[in-house]
């Protein structure tokens, strides 16, 4: 159990996911997460889901937590550093924000404990979220350990130096958006060849689920899993030619690189 409150400044999608996660997790009891949001709507819904403590005052949220997570859009940032700047002396800032760095969060706050840089995904809402974290050496042993138990509990966390978290953002930050698609056109081709819509769907996600599992237990590359499943002359090797004829690898490398460089427009 976290022994910090946590305040997310923000109360959308990725607040969302981690907050899920989190008390599914029951790493932190709902009772010390707060979010704040300016929507009446997602406010409630926060509330009613997840039975956390709701407001409307950034302000009053960082004075009663230990642990800030700014996880607003990049481009809110500014007004919320300048409303709250002042506030956030002495409490541990956790940014998930796109592109945003410590440095340019550190000119706003004034004399914060620390700042990290996090980026997760959202597949946090269910435990299965990936988040590599960039934090300066000289982050305390306990703010290291609470910011790894946040996101530790809602799935598997890497640390990186900072300057790679905008490929980290291009990767897995947006990644689960290319999977979801690849899933619906998974789906869909099984559909264009008769499966019923449910029936192609849980066929879709089992497989990308299945595979991805046995790329992390089983630490084999890739290519020799792909290998063991396209038999001489088979089927597998007939569709994987259609993926080559239609440029699937270059396809999936440019999304990773534009959205790299979008993350590092955000940031500029
Ligand atoms: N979605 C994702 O998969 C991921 C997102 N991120 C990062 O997380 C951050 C949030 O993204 P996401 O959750 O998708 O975005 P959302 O737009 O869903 O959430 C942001 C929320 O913040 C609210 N907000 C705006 N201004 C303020 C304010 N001054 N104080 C408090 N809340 C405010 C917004 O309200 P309103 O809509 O009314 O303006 C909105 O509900 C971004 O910086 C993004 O880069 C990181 C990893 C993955
Ligand atoms: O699309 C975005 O900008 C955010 C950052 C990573 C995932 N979603």
């Amino acid at each position: 159990m976290m022994n910090k409150s946590i305040a997310f400044l923000g109360g959308g999608q990725m607040a969302e996911a981690l907050i899920g996660g989190l008390v599914a997790s029951q790493a932190a009891h709902p009772e010390t997460i707060c979010a704040t949001d300016p929507m009446a709507a997602r406010r409630d819904l926060l509330k009613s889901r997840f039975g956390i403590r709701v407001g409307e005052k950034n302000g009053t949220a960082v004075r009663e937590a230990d642990l800030i997570v700014l996880a607003v859009k990049p481009q809110a940032m500014p007004a919320v550093l300048s409303d709250v700047g002042p506030a956030l002396s002495g409490k541990l800032i956790v940014s998930i924000a796109a592109g945003v760095t410590v440095a340019w969060i550190r000119e706003r706050v004034a004399q914060p404990r620390a700042i990290v840089r996090a980026m997760p995904n959202t597949p946090a809402l269910v435990r299965e979220g990936v988040t590599a974290l960039a934090y300066q050496p000289d982050l305390s042993a306990d703010d290291v350990r609470a910011v790894r138990s946040l996101f530790e509990a809602v799935g598997s966390v890497v640390a990186v130096e900072e300057r790679l978290m905008d490929a980290v953002t291009g990767l897995s930050g947006s990644g689960p958006a290319y999977v979801f698609v690849a899933i619906e056109a998974l789906a869909d081709g099984g559909v264009k060849m008769g499966l019923p819509r449910a029936t192609a769907q849980l066929l879709a996600a089992q497989t990308v689920l299945g595979a991805a599992r046995m790329v992390l237990e089983r630490g084999e590359h890739p290519a020799r899993l792909k290998d063991q499943v396209a038999s001489p002359g088979g089927t597998t090797i007939a569709g994987l030619h259609q993926l080559e004829v239609g440029g699937m690898r270059g396809c999936v490398m440019a999304a990773v690189e534009a959205a790299t460089k979008r993350s590092q427009e955000l940031g500029r």
